[in-house]
């Protein structure tokens, strides 16, 4: 038994809940390069789970597997029970699986609130006033364009626009990457809200400290394979698997 599965057992988890989503064996190659050899991975819904793992080793191309922006060459995907594979990527974001990528991708030259209402979907949860509640950064420089913006302002304009949308899972790729820790602290509580909210979240991060602030679980992803998977606490604790797999302690 895996340390989770054991761990969720002495906890009581209810281990036969579907998870909101569920990667199995999956594989993904760049031409001849095969870069995804077998990701199987699950997160329930609620759940703030990380994917970690050194340079390379294939977090964002899982995040993209999971968009439908790479194909998945072998494996399967599900979310919600219904499988994803073979679907278009705007197929995949109606299902509402939301991709925040590493370049975060904002129009430079619309206003912060152009960009937002841009993203809007009529029925979503998230509107603009809840949007300015979790970023009141975004809402003082509502009339500024994209391009004015600091790199956590888009940052947070990004998570922003992706929560209009309506997202039933959240992928954040590298959000505090560059960041001023004061920044990084504000982005910190504001995802812990976004969680206490109860948006499902997918992080790739290479801070841990951040990582270890929020999430529940951590997946560690080595050469395209998923080789440990722990609870938060029990991550905190294990030096010995941070130093093996990321080459790193916490400070
Ligand atoms: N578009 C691409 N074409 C070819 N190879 C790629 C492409 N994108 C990524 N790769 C390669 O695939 C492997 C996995 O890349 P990926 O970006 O998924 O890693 P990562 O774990 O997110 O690392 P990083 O933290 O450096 O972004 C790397 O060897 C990378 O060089």
């Amino acid at each position: 038994m895996n340390t989770v599965a054991a761990t969720a057992r002495t906890q009581g988890a209810p281990l036969s809940a579907t998870p909101l989503l569920s990667l199995d064996d999956v594989h993904a190659h760049y031409g001849k390069s095969h870069v995804l050899q077998g990701v199987s991975l699950q997160v329930r819904e609620g759940e703030l789970v990380t994917l970690l793992g050194r340079n390379g080793a294939g977090k964002t191309t899982t995040l993209k597997a999971i968009a439908g922006v790479v194909p998945a060459t072998r494996g399967q995907l599900h979310f919600g029970g219904q499988p994803l594979q073979r679907m278009a990527t705007h197929q995949v974001a109606q299902r509402g699986v939301c991709l925040v990528p590493e370049h975060r991708g904002i129009f430079k030259l619309l206003t912060v609130e152009e960009n937002l209402l841009l993203a809007q979907r009529k029925k979503s949860p998230w509107q603009l006033p809840d949007v300015y509640r979790i970023f009141p950064r975004l809402q003082e420089r509502r009339l500024n364009g994209g391009g004015q913006l600091s790199g956590g302002e888009q940052q947070m304009l990004a998570i922003g626009r992706a929560l209009m949308n309506a997202p039933r899972l959240l992928m954040l790729d590298e959000p505090v990457e560059g960041l001023a820790p004061v920044i990084v602290e504000e982005i910190v509580a504001q995802l812990k809200t976004i969680k206490a909210a109860g948006v499902t979240i997918l992080l790739v991060e290479q801070n841990l400290e951040v990582c270890t602030q929020l999430a529940d679980r951590h997946y560690i992803i080595e050469q395209g394979c998923i080789v440990h998977e722990a609870y938060n606490a029990e991550f905190l604790r294990d030096e010995a698997v941070k130093d093996r797999y990321l080459g790193v302690g916490l400070v």
